[in-house]
């Protein structure tokens, strides 16, 4: 089957900022969350495709970025304890939605259980309330479980051992952790609940014990790793991948290190567009059918990365960047400093192709 049949995306006439798209497309709905476009999940609820990421957002500039992105249309924003920066992204919200910009039910807020919140329901509980507070809100529309790993229960993000690395804690395995998860559901805390950062076989697992689906797998995706295997597979089990660093997180690699945003093929498909490479790498996630949540504290860039629904890519397209795929070597996020967890979910990087990699990662 053709990529432009898999998911096609309608192309809309009137720019995105004009708010007036609301065309019969395949995505459930527009009423509540503005124009994003959504995609119903297997609880029934619906997600817009496109969201605000927010690592490595500097606390005095997210609050503004999450401001600015609220008032051309952003209604999605990706969260996480670990950022150390959810207070202010939940100011800005607050912000706009006393200024009547917009209401909470308009709004999709993720966040993410950090690994040291891994243990009995008390604790779990215990890390989406804190990060409810720090929000400032009184339910989530979805938590993901951050890594398949656990750490020792800390206020620290990343406690040491004693004999150097970070502690792990290796008594509560992630599927005893998702029935804790399960429960914060039930009890209205959280809309939805999902998982990040787990492999097929850990999704498998989970799908074992599991009464509640995750909603989503949040997963690094890009054209130099393009997750096809891990994305059917979720398909198959009514999962919707979430595709993480999909401009290839230039804040997280070192200055220089050439990204998809400056790779050829993706320029020349830009250039016969007239579009961005960083519109045409979101554009690539939605036709894929992911969600995706490329970050920006810039206005420009944020304005930018929204008007993704008035072009598409052809089938040719599609597969020139597909075809960029790298492998192992494409992965940019690979949680080095956890890779002697026995839930560690990239073993394929410690085999003997790993000495390829460079250690910076
Ligand atoms: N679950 C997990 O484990 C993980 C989740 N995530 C989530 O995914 C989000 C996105 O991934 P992230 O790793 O941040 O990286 P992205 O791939 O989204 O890239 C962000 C970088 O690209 C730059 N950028 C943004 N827009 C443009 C543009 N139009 N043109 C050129 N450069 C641009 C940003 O700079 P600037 O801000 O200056 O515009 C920033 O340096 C995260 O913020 C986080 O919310 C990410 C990693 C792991
Ligand atoms: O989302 C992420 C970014 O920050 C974390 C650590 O600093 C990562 O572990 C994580 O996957």
């Amino acid at each position: 089957m053709k990529f432009s049949q898999l998911y096609h995306v309608r192309t809309i006439r009137a720019s995105w900022s004009l708010f007036s798209y609301c065309e019969n497309r395949p995505f459930s709905g527009c009423c509540h969350y503005g124009n994003n476009p959504t995609i119903t999940l297997n609880s029934g609820c619906e997600i817009p495709i496109f969201g605000l990421g927010t690592w490595k957002s500097k606390p005095q500039e997210v609050l503004r970025a999450v401001k600015y992105a609220i008032h051309v249309g952003y209604r999605h924003f990706d969260c996480a304890h670990v950022y150390q920066n959810q207070k202010e992204v939940g100011l800005a919200i607050k912000q706009k939605i006393e200024e009547g910009e917009v209401c909470r039910k308009n709004i999709f807020i993720t966040s993410k259980l950090w690994n040291t919140f891994h243990g009995d329901y008390n604790r779990v509980k215990e890390g989406l309330e804190k990060t409810l507070t720090d929000l400032c809100l009184s339910y989530l529309d979805l938590y993901l479980m951050h890594w398949p790993m656990g750490f020792a229960s800390s206020d620290i993000l990343f406690p040491m051992s004693a004999g150097g690395g970070i502690a792990f804690n290796t008594n509560c395995h992630f599927t005893h952790v998702w029935k804790e998860m399960e429960k914060l559901q039930k009890e209205g805390l959280t809309r939805m609940i999902g998982v990040s950062n787990f492999n097929k076989g850990q999704i498998e697992k989970l799908l074992a014990v599991a009464e509640i689906v995750p909603a989503v797998n949040q997963v690094e995706c890009h054209p130099y790793l393009n997750q096809v295997e891990l994305s059917n597979f979720c398909r198959e089990n009514f999962i919707n991948l979430t595709a993480y660093s999909p401009l290839g997180a230039r804040d997280f690699v070192q200055k220089d290190t050439p990204g998809p945003l400056d790779d050829a093929t993706v320029i020349s498909i830009a250039k016969n567009h007239c579009r961005s490479p960083a519109q045409v790498l979101i554009r690539y996630q939605i036709q894929r059918g992911h969600i995706v949540i490329p970050k920006s504290v810039s206005n420009d860039r944020i304005f930018q990365n929204i008007n993704v629904f008035d072009f598409n890519l052809s089938d040719d397209d599609m597969a020139a960047i597909m075809g960029l795929e790298k492998g192992i070597h494409g992965r940019i996020l690979r949680g080095k400093d956890y890779r002697n967890h026995p839930e560690y979910p990239f073993k394929e990087l410690l085999g003997p192709a790993s000495k390829d990699i460079p250690p910076s990662h």
